[in-house]
């Protein structure tokens, strides 16, 4: 049977979902954070999900483009990035977002990060009519199951009084003692077998001893700590020096490639990446500099799932690791993420994830982690079910919401607890 696989119609559907209150270095995570689901559906009524960041920003390109896209066809993957979409450049300053921490902030960056969504949703469409998973439609998988890391935050035990959000029963995790006992839920409840802790909170002495905590209790587990650029080269040499026997990398310790390309200079310890590569433009002088070992891909920002491929191949041609970077989504991202790590064949570290932190979601099922794994499905597209009332009701609270949740701001959310708070210039330490 031939299906007509043209779109008819293309949903977008601006959500605020519940976050804890995670620390970083800008800041701390908000109650509610936004995201956006686009659903794209065939003339034969076949629909595609597909997730990305829901700031106001995102949502008027994502408009543009979903105009643009009715009567395209599912299987037209290439012809997404030749859409001619105005993007506006205000708002979009280059250097590293107020929220996110995922690096440079341009128009092009923008429009793939947007782009992505539309292109998983169209894969998952496509795999639908074809009865494909989306990794067949990638050239298949390599592995049945992709590991993840669990991924540590110091953070409160709830966002403070005024802020609102939702509960949950992770408790305060503010020292090693409490970074340990989180890990121990994250190995409780979801079985991970490495871990990540978000750094650049604490002054430098505070994260050395957390992550020496975790290699005392977890012996021979891999760490990584990643300040997001909050440190100078001589503090990211000095860090790498006291964890150099305990760290499988040390992620953006210091901000940009000249910074990273010294510390890497100064140290055996592999520096990996979310922030000074995260565009296609920025990779040679990285690569050439041996600024970096691992870059974290991300399909979001890289702007989907063959461009996370066609950048493994880069960093493969380059002798440079891969892993992957996370923000904070829901499961049709984490179906994604999994199905196109599943056919990476030089991915050798465990993902980043924040999908253990998100209390909610747009799903029928939640995706499970089984021993820190997520199994790669083989049922047609990207094998997962939106549930219609969630998101009505997630899609309410951003109806609800005054605009001051709409957009991801790390340092906004800090003032709620500290008045005076503004983003601390870098290197902080
Ligand atoms: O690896 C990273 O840099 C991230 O995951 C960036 C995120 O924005 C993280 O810092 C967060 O969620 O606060
Ligand atoms: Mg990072």
């Amino acid at each position: 049977m031939t299906r007509d696989l043209a779109l008819a119609e293309v949903r977008l559907t601006p959500i605020l979902v519940a976050d804890p209150p995670l620390l970083n270095t800008q800041g701390v995570h908000q109650p509610y954070t936004p995201r956006l689901i686009v659903e794209v559906v065939t003339a034969d009524g076949i629909t595609g999900l597909g997730e990305t960041y829901g700031d106001t920003r995102y949502l008027e390109v994502a408009r543009r483009l979903a105009d643009r896209l009715v009567g395209h066809r599912v299987s037209d993957l290439n012809a997404l990035h030749a859409l001619d979409v105005p993007v506006a450049a205000d708002g979009v300053a280059d250097g590293v977002g107020a929220g996110g921490l995922r690096g440079v902030q341009n128009a092009g960056k923008l429009l793939l990060s947007v782009v992505s969504a539309f292109e998983v949703a169209c894969l998952d469409a496509l795999g639908k009519a074809l009865g494909l998973p989306v990794h067949a439609l990638l050239g298949g998988k390599l592995r049945d199951s992709v590991e993840y890391s669990a991924y540590l935050f110091y953070r409160w035990a709830a966002h403070p009084e005024g802020a609102g959000g939702e509960r949950d029963d992770w408790g305060a995790a503010l020292d090693p003692a409490g970074v340990v006992a989180q890990a121990r839920a994250f190995v409780a409840r979801h079985g991970f077998t490495s871990f990540k802790l978000k750094g650049g909170v604490f002054p430098p002495d505070e994260e050395i001893a957390a992550v020496r905590a975790l290699a005392e209790a977890f012996p021979g587990r891999p760490l990584r700590l990643d300040p997001n650029g909050a440190w100078s080269v001589a503090t990211s040499a000095r860090v790498a020096r006291e964890l150099a026997d305990v760290l499988e990398y040390l992620e953006d310790p210091a901000l940009g490639t000249p910074a990273m390309a010294e510390v890497a200079a100064r140290t055996g310890v592999p520096l990996a990446t979310n922030m000074c590569v995260t565009t296609f433009a920025e990779i040679e002088e990285a690569f050439t500099r041996g600024a970096v070992q691992v870059v974290l891909c991300d399909h979001h920002y890289w702007g989907g799932l063959r461009n996370t491929q066609h950048l493994a191949a880069l960093c493969a041609a380059f002798g440079v690791g891969v892993s992957m970077h996370s923000n904070t989504h829901l499961g049709i991202s984490l179906a994604a993420m999994t199905q196109v790590a599943s056919t990476l064949p030089g991915l050798h570290h465990a993902c980043d994830t924040h999908y253990p932190w998100q209390s909610e979601d747009v799903l029928t099922e939640r995706l499970v982690f089984d021993g820190g794994r997520v199994a790669v499905g083989d049922a047609p597209g990207l094998g997962v079910a939106l549930d219609r009332d969630e998101l009505a009701r997630l899609h309410r609270r951003w109806l609800d919401d005054d605009g001051a949740l709409r957009e991801r701001d790390d340092a906004a959310a800090m003032r709620v607890a500290e008045p005076g708070w503004a983003v601390p210039a870098t290197p902080r330490w």
